[in-house]
């Protein structure tokens, strides 16, 4: 389950600099719009302190966190849905992502070219509102008109779900609404999803700063806040160029300094990970053993066969039962065995939802 997400803005808005915070694979980042062209990919750790409280305890050979995908795609620009500076390539590697970080210029600096001059982060986000919601209308209607025929004449119940989910979709695009804001009946969710929709991902904005608002914000943050206040999305502020530079740093405890120095007690990074990880509804479980200690990640709500299938798709498919201890309980007693005897591992079957921080042993049959 190697999930994605996606770094969008306007170019020359610091996207590239945020993935270099994130990944260690270095993108191109320069003071000029459109450095980046192809997208970048790095794959990134997921941080987890029970990951390394488990492994304290098991001694494993090897300590194995999970991961998640960035790609730093190229800018967008006015006329992007368009074709206009490769939109089409670009909305293209957005449609490939699982989510979307948006990122919004917040600082003021006089040699860092803007495209559209002046520095107006809600225009910006517009911009860019625009050109998805443009794509997507495209999308919209023609799947409709595919559709429209069957779904009026036929008797094809699905058909005519479509065209409902679409239609609402479409008085929503042509509004300037993002399908988002749309809310589809539970058992269209998928029919919905299906469509990939650019407006329809999960979105989460980062006001890039400079390092004097890295604590308080400034006002550009604050109408960003205003402007979403509707959209019920998460929004990170991060100095991009700062911790890019603190990314650089050799050893973990000068990282750590340099932050506290900024009144910081966490990296953006970590911010933004963990922002992801709950934007996709993304859980942890973990499997511990003397071989290895390991953090898997599923969606929130997957049963326990449907989890043991982010392992392999064998243990799906011969799930037997999933014998199961909670986190807190391993680490107050110390070991799998003496949780064992104190009673604290359930044997839980095919209907028990894994919770965050579950450990798991599967028995399986194939
Ligand atoms: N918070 C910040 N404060 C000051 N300068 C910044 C900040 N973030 C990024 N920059 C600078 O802005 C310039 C553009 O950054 P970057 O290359 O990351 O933009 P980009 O969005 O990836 O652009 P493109 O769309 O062209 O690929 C760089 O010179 C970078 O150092
Ligand atoms: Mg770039």
């Amino acid at each position: 389950m190697a999930l994605k997400c996606g770094i969008v803005g306007l170019p020359n808005v610091g996207k590239s600099t945020l993935f270099n915070c994130l990944s260690n694979a270095k993108a191109q980042s320069a003071n000029f719009p459109f450095c980046t062209i192809e997208p970048n990919l790095g794959v990134i750790t997921v941080p987890d302190e029970r990951l390394n409280k488990l492994s304290e305890l098991v001694h494993p050979e090897r300590i194995v966190p999970t991961v998640v995908e960035i790609v730093d795609i190229a800018g967008l620009v006015r006329g992007a849905s368009k074709g206009e500076g490769l939109g089409n390539k670009f909305l293209g590697n957005i449609r490939e992502t699982d989510a979307i970080i948006h990122v919004l210029r917040c600082f003021e600096n006089d040699n860092i070219t803007h495209v559209d001059t002046t520095i107006d982060p809600v225009r910006d986000k517009e911009t860019i509102d625009i050109e998805l919601q443009l794509k997507d209308l495209e999308t919209v209607e023609a799947r409709l008109a595919k559709v429209e025929k069957q779904a009026k004449t036929g008797n094809d119940p699905e058909a005519k779900r479509l065209f409902k989910i679409l239609s609402l979709y479409k008085e929503a695009l042509v509004q300037g609404k993002s399908a988002r804001t749309v809310e589809i009946d539970e058992a269209d969710q998928k029919l919905g999803k299906d469509l990939q929709l650019l407006t329809n991902k999960p979105i989460l904005y980062v006001c890039n700063v400079d390092e004097a608002a890295v604590l308080n914000g400034n006002g550009f943050v604050e109408a960003i806040k205003e402007s979403i206040k509707d959209e019920n999305a998460e929004m990170l502020v991060i100095a991009a160029a700062t911790e890019a530079d603190i990314a650089e740093l050799e050893s973990y405890e000068e990282r750590q300094m340099f932050l506290e120095d900024l009144g910081l007690s966490e990296s953006g990074v970590n911010k933004l990970i963990k922002s992801a990880y709950r934007l996709l509804q993304l859980e942890t479980y973990f499997t511990a053993g003397v071989k290895e200690v390991r953090a898997w990640t599923y969606k929130r709500g997957f049963k326990a066969p449907q989890a043991a299938g982010v392992i392999h798709s064998d243990f799906e498919k011969g799930f037997i039962r999933a014998e199961v201890i909670k986190y807190a309980d391993f680490i107050a007693l110390g070991s799998e065995q003496a949780c064992k005897e104190a009673g604290k591992m359930a044997i839980e079957g095919k209907e028990y939802v894994v919770q965050d921080g579950d450990i798991v042993h599967f028995r399986f049959n194939v």
